[in-house]
């Protein structure tokens, strides 16, 4: 019995089109493109009436399966995401870029790298596999120097990619539209053709898995007559089938699927990579113009998260604690306050823990991101050491102005998008993984304290006197108002070696008691009985001169070192020797 004829195996890969505005995306798009879906191609009538793309566009293009994507009989098919590229609209470019596989950066070949395909090339470092550089408009160049302009080109972005995970990718050469906006319809692009070979050479088996939560992104909603109301996105995990309940977090509304269709035609399953119409009943599409749907209950609602991060290099500047950053958590963009920490430094080489935070740990709370521009910290000065240690992995607490949904361990991306859009700098600050989110709306009281984030403190002062081998009088630690009560317990170390024990106050003026369990070493009797005698023989009597010695601190041979921790997050504020 002759199996009946399975439909051929389609496989799909989605494509993002990414660059400067301007760089001919949408043209190009349309030039691949066999089929293009309801909102290719610029046809939102806003899109139209500005001229730009405004959001994201999906059409597709089929072609056989490439050697390398095994044996026929099936199609590949590329899934064209269209991103706009106008910088207010970066958002959704990062929305874009995370479901693609393959990425396309279309760079003007009259202009070259502009700040919009900088930023481009960043989030494609972040989030896609694979890239091919396209050189767009070659049919602006005179015929005579075409060629020799599109080397110079070529050579100048191999230049700038040489330092990426994309070095050495495909560039290829194009004239998406020839002529312009004004040339006939009827006008052949160049290079196309040559472009598609260079795609399906680059096409590999994304790593679909059917398994974990079903999420999709949805980029468009529309209603359809007798129908419903469409859904179409791309999943980003797992699976749905027909029937399924899906839910709506934004919404808090759970919906059963009624039917699907993947680029027009009717579907039973669909699973991650794949771009699907899911059509559900009772549902008005102006409440979801883009967003996530998921398995039920299995997003979570978060106001704040602890992140690992990595600065962007590109991005100029200090990345301050207490700042405040636009953070695009998954597919949403919300303002969040950080506050950066890292390991102990004697933990900085500690390999780097992939998604998972450990709460039974200090942290060392930072005033900023430690790059190879901070400035050395106390600790580096005394050991002598010039330049910065960095640590292998740092972190970051984020605390949100509105609450975000997002799945488990999603990307997340920092930047800074009220800077002046017309600044040639990259506004793209730092990227990372979300490791633990709370729901919490008191997460101050319930989340914070877990996160053991800790300060140094560091306190300086002198020796005054000698009481017996077991005790002396210190100065100079705290101010007169201090409550020494809160330090009686706490060790402290002298500079000529013994540990000491803070006993209590001595009279008024902010001076305390040490005792020194091991007893002082001959040569530091020696040292403070002669700095005592220097200051009686030079000040006998003459109170002035005396405050003038005890100011002159360098007659005071030794030094009191006291250190402790205190918890950022400890609403006691206790002060720990570990
Ligand atoms: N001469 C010439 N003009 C082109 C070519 N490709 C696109 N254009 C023109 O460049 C302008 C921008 O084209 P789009 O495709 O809208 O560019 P885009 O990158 O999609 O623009 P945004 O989506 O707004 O960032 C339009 O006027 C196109 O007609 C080309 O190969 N040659
Ligand atoms: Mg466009």
């Amino acid at each position: 019995m002759a199996a009946d004829s399975a439909p051929p195996r389609v496989l799909n890969v989605n494509v993002g089109v990414l660059g400067h505005i301007d760089s001919g995306k949408t043209a190009l798009a349309r030039a691949l493109s066999t089929t293009g879906s309801t909102a290719a191609f610029d046809r939102a009538p806003q899109s139209r009436a500005r001229g730009i793309t405004l959001d994201l566009g999906f059409s597709c293009l089929r072609t056989a399966l490439p050697p390398q994507l095994g044996p026929g009989p099936g199609e590949l098919q590329f899934t064209l995401v269209d991103c706009p590229g106008h910088a207010s609209l970066i958002r959704t470019i990062i929305g874009g870029a995370q479901i693609i596989d393959l990425m396309m950066l279309v760079i003007d070949v009259t202009k070259g790298m502009q700040t919009q395909s900088a930023e481009c090339l960043v989030i494609g470092q972040i989030a896609c596999q694979k890239m091919v550089v396209v050189l767009n408009k070659i049919d602006l160049l005179p015929e005579a120097k075409r060629q020799s302009a599109i080397e110079k080109m070529t050579k100048k972005m191999q230049k700038t990619l040489e330092n990426t995970k994309f070095s050495g990718c495909p560039i290829v050469a194009v004239a998406a539209k020839p002529g312009g906006p004004e040339a006939p319809e009827s006008e052949n692009p160049l290079g196309v053709s040559e472009l598609i070979e260079v795609l399906k050479s680059q096409a590999y088996l994304p790593s679909r898995d059917p398994s974990g939560h079903f999420l999709m992104a949805v980029d468009h909603c529309f209603s359809i007559k007798g129908q419903g109301t469409v859904m179409t996105g791309t999943i980003l995990s797992g699976s749905v089938s027909l029937g399924d309940n899906v839910e709506i977090p934004a919404l808090k509304v759970t919906k059963k699927v009624k039917s699907m269709q993947m680029f027009h035609t009717p579907v039973t399953y669909a699973m991650q990579g794949d771009r699907v119409g899911i059509c559900v009943t009772q549902f008005d599409p102006k409440l979801l113009e883009r967003g996530l749907i998921c398995t039920p209950e299995s997003l979570h609602t978060i106001h704040a998260a602890v992140i690992s991060l990595k600065k962007i290099q590109y991005f100029r500047g200090a990345l301050q604690t207490k700042a405040k950053f636009h953070i695009t958590v998954g597919h949403e963009t919300v303002m969040g306050r950080v506050m950066f920490f890292s390991p102990a430094p004697a933990d900085f080489d500690e390999e780097i823990q992939e998604n998972a935070f450990d709460f039974d740990r200090d942290y060392l709370y930072q005033e900023e991101y430690l790059s190879k521009d901070s400035k050395p910290s106390e600790e580096n000065k005394e050991n002598g050491q010039s330049e910065v240690q960095l640590p292998k992995q740092q972190w970051a607490l984020l605390e949100f102005e509105k609450p975000v949904t997002c799945p488990k361990l999603c990307l997340v991306i920092g930047s800074k998008l009220d800077t002046d859009i017309h600044a040639n700098t990259c506004r793209l600050a730092f990227h990372g993984v979300l490791l633990q989110g709370t729901e919490d709306k008191n997460y101050a009281e319930t989340f914070l304290p877990k996160l053991k984030v800790y300060k140094q403190k560091h306190k300086e002062g002198q020796v005054e006197r000698v009481i017996d081998d077991y005790s002396v009088i210190g100065r100079s630690l705290f101010k007169k108002e201090t409550n020494i009560q809160i330090f009686v317990g706490l060790k402290v170390k002298l500079s000529t070696g013994e540990e000491g024990i803070i006993d209590g106050g001595f009279g008024q003026s902010g001076k305390f008691k040490i005792r020194i369990p091991g007893g002082l070493k001959p040569e530091t009797k020696m040292l403070l009985s002669a700095a005592s005698k220097k200051k009686s023989k030079a000040g006998k009597g003459d109170a002035n001169k005396e405050d003038e010695s005890s100011k002159n601190d360098s007659a005071q041979p030794v030094t009191i070192t006291l250190l402790f921790k205190r918890y950022v997050f400890d609403t006691q504020k206790k002060m720990i020797q570990s």
